[in-house]
């Protein structure tokens, strides 16, 4: 047995064991860029059979398999067991006198394995994964060049997985940052207290469906609603109730207008509805389900019970009239309902 310098490895089953789950490396596929370690470790020390061995709990895993055709082996059968806990490449003569590993089944196989050498895989915060290690089926020894050479390629093996490492964490940001930008872009297009599309979202797609209207001439609605004395639920009731009031207001709005429909918070107590492929009889039936549902639907908490009343301006969406008339025609309706005692819709 000799040993020659390489890094100062410790082994702490625990800690080790934690380390080398940080790497996220553990069956995984065979991969090119470690058989070629392998295979020049195994070339180096003209040895038949090099492993890239990593101690797990219960087994010794091979990243890299080479003349031997095993992905791993338990572990009170390792030899690379014995090669974390010294420092330097740990080299078994000839395991069938050692009688620490001559009951081995590498050893006591068909065609045995005697020669071992093993220089352990040490992170850069010292802890030791595994080994590189080479084994022949005779009893010999390995140069102190050849040595050298074992633990330089160990390194090698230690700066794939740290590359490793630094991928893995950048594709998870990658994920992360892209998660974070789709969250953006839900808050840049949504009303925060209702979760309905803001005004500049909506605004958007108001001009693309004028667009759509003008190639396939598709009727559509406008409805632009307004919560009746709104300032007096705040006064009276404080802004935490009207807020809920907002929030109520939208929740009916989703159940009582269609999938394809699309509801905005437009302003403070303003809610604008696009409703394609509809005509004015048809959304003047959907208005007056927002006027029957806020009669049923009372803000909750709020004693004796309160109940919403709206305003709404009804128009067809004609494609071929700039929006902003077009809103400036519901807003004169709106306002016409609200002239004539609120709670009701007037059609532009
Ligand atoms: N709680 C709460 N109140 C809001 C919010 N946005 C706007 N408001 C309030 O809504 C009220 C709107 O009041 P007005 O524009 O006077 O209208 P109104 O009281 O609804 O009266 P009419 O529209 O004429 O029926 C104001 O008191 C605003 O402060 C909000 O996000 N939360």
């Amino acid at each position: 047995m000799a040993e020659t310098s390489s890094p100062v490895a410790l082994y702490d089953e625990a800690a080790s064991l934690q380390a080398l789950q940080r790497y996220g490396i553990l069956d995984t596929p065979m991969e090119p860029a470690y058989d070629d370690l392998a295979g020049i470790a195994a070339h180096v020390c003209e040895a038949p059979v090099a492993l890239i061995s990593l101690l797990d709990s219960h087994r010794q895993w091979f990243k890299a398999s080479v003349g031997l055709p095993l992905r791993e082996t338990p572990l009170d059968q390792s030899v690379c067991r014995y090669a974390v806990r010294q420092p330097g490449v740990f080299i078994v003569p000839d395991l069938a006198k050692d009688a620490r590993f001559a009951h081995f089944s590498i050893v006591t196989q068909e065609n045995p394995l005697r020669f071992y050498a093993g220089a352990p895989l040490v992170t850069p915060d010292g802890y030791a994964l595994g080994t590189l290690c080479v084994l022949d089926h005779r009893p010999r020894h390995l140069s102190q060049k050849a040595q050298d050479m074992l633990c330089a390629l160990a390194r090698q093996v230690i700066r794939l997985l740290e590359l490793k490492r630094a991928n893995d964490r950048q594709g998870q940001m990658l994920v992360e940052l892209e998660e974070a930008r789709r969250q953006m872009a839900v808050l840049a297009h949504t009303d925060v207290l209702t979760g309905l599309a803001n005004r500049r979202s909506f605004t958007a797609r108001l001009l693309q469906e004028q667009a759509l209207l003008r190639r396939d001439g598709e009727p559509a609605c406008l409805l632009m609603m307004d919560i009746d004395h709104f300032k007096r639920v705040n006064d009276v009731h404080g802004h935490h109730v009207g807020d809920q009031a907002l929030q109520l207001f939208a929740t009916l709005c989703r159940d009582v207008f269609r999938a394809a429909d699309m509801v905005s918070r437009w302003g403070g107590e303003e809610f604008l509805a696009l409703l394609p492929a509809t005509r004015v009889e048809q959304a003047q039936a959907v208005a007056q389900r927002v006027h029957d549902a806020l009669t049923t639907h009372p803000v909750p908490g709020v004693t004796p019970p309160l109940a919403l009343t709206v305003s709404m301006g009804l128009s067809n969406f004609d494609p071929l009239r700039p929006l902003d008339i077009t809103l400036r025609a519901l807003d004169s309706a709106l306002y016409a309902a609200k002239r004539e005692g609120r709670n009701r819709t007037v059609v532009v």
